[in-house]
């Protein structure tokens, strides 16, 4: 498909590192079912200790896991993913979902749809996706968000004056419940539900949308992936950071936010076939 591109393949396939969403023990007997899919091939799984403490099986830490495995696999949802996603990126180790969860946008793979898939890996039939990670920094603090870094507004009854640079430069005063900054593949999520647009996952920008602005002429913005941005927070309302709704911190008074994109990339690994606009259509009704 156009704008595709792909990352290197595999060297090989014997090892895959596992991770289950947490606090699910009922995993247990589908884990069980895609290893046995998996060892009728002569591929190992390895499952994360966590998880593997969850369903009474032996694991390895996460850090000796990414050491001896070709990929990582998530089992659950989105959620999921993303937490593994954000911590695989050091290890540069691509990682594919097999949704188990709700709604399940970023996951590839259904139960139904793994053996033809395990075929397929061993063909070389796959591809493997780049998306761009988000760089943020508070202070020493450093972080890093595979869908989106949210400013919000800590307290419920007053407004968030955010003051924003692109380059170093001023170019807005957000004033409202506080603004995304998104990537490609997080402008599905958060950013989708405030009125922000729906960008193609492999495109090289970031967006930054605000939240509740109270202003009729603040929109969400799309800007280019070499810009740093900074945001600070102007007046003693109380501010959090959250990024992928999974890491929290307070951004006090005056403190500066720094964000940019990542020089490297997340790898996602896909089935061949998976197309993001049958995904918008399955998953957001698009065109139902
Ligand atoms: N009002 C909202 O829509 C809202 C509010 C807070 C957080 N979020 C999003 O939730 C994300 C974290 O997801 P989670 O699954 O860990 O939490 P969660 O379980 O609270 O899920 C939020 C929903 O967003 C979906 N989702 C997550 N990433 C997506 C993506 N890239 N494209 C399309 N849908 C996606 C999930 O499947 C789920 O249905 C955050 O990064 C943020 O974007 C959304
Ligand atoms: N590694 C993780 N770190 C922090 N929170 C996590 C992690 N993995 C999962 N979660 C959280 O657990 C919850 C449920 O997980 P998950 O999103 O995978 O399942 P789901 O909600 O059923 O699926 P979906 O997100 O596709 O609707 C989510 O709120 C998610 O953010």
């Amino acid at each position: 498909m156009r704008l595709e591109r792909s990352c290197k393949h595999l060297d090989k396939i014997e090892n895959i590192g596992v991770i289950l969403r947490p606090q699910s023990p009922e995993l247990k007997n589908v884990y069980f079912k895609i290893e046995a899919m998996f060892l009728e091939k002569n591929i190992n799984l390895i499952l994360e200790e966590n998880s593997a403490n969850m369903i009474e099986k032996q694991g390895i830490d996460f850090d000796t896991l990414c050491k001896k495995v070709d990929f990582l696999i998530s089992i659950g949802g989105d959620g999921t993913l993303l937490g593994l996603a954000r911590k695989a990126f050091k290890y540069d180790l691509p990682v594919l979902g097999i949704n188990l969860g709700t709604l399940g946008f970023l996951t590839d793979l259904s139960m139904e749809q793994l053996p033809k898939f395990i075929d397929d890996l061993l063909k070389d039939d796959y591809k493997i996706n780049p998306r761009m990670i988000i760089e943020g920094q508070i202070k020493d603090k450093k972080f890093i968000a595979f869908n989106d870094i949210v400013i919000s507004r800590k307290n419920l009854s007053t407004m968030l004056e955010v003051r924003a640079k692109i380059d170093k430069k001023a170019f807005n005063t957000y004033f409202g419940d506080g603004l995304i900054v998104s990537t490609p593949s997080g402008s599905t999520a958060y950013n989708l539900s405030v009125g922000g647009p729906i960008v193609y996952p492999l495109t090289n920008a970031f967006i930054i949308t605000p939240i509740a602005p109270h202003s009729l002429t603040q929109r969400p913005i799309v800007v280019p992936a070499d810009f740093e941005i900074e945001f600070k927070v102007t007046k003693d309302t109380g501010a959090v950071v959250i990024i992928d709704g999974q890491e929290l911190y307070d951004l006090n008074k005056d403190e500066i936010i720094k964000i940019k994109i990542a020089t490297k990339k997340s790898k996602m690994l896909h089935r061949s076939s998976r197309d993001f606009f049958e995904v918008l259509s399955e998953k957001l009704r698009w065109g139902n």
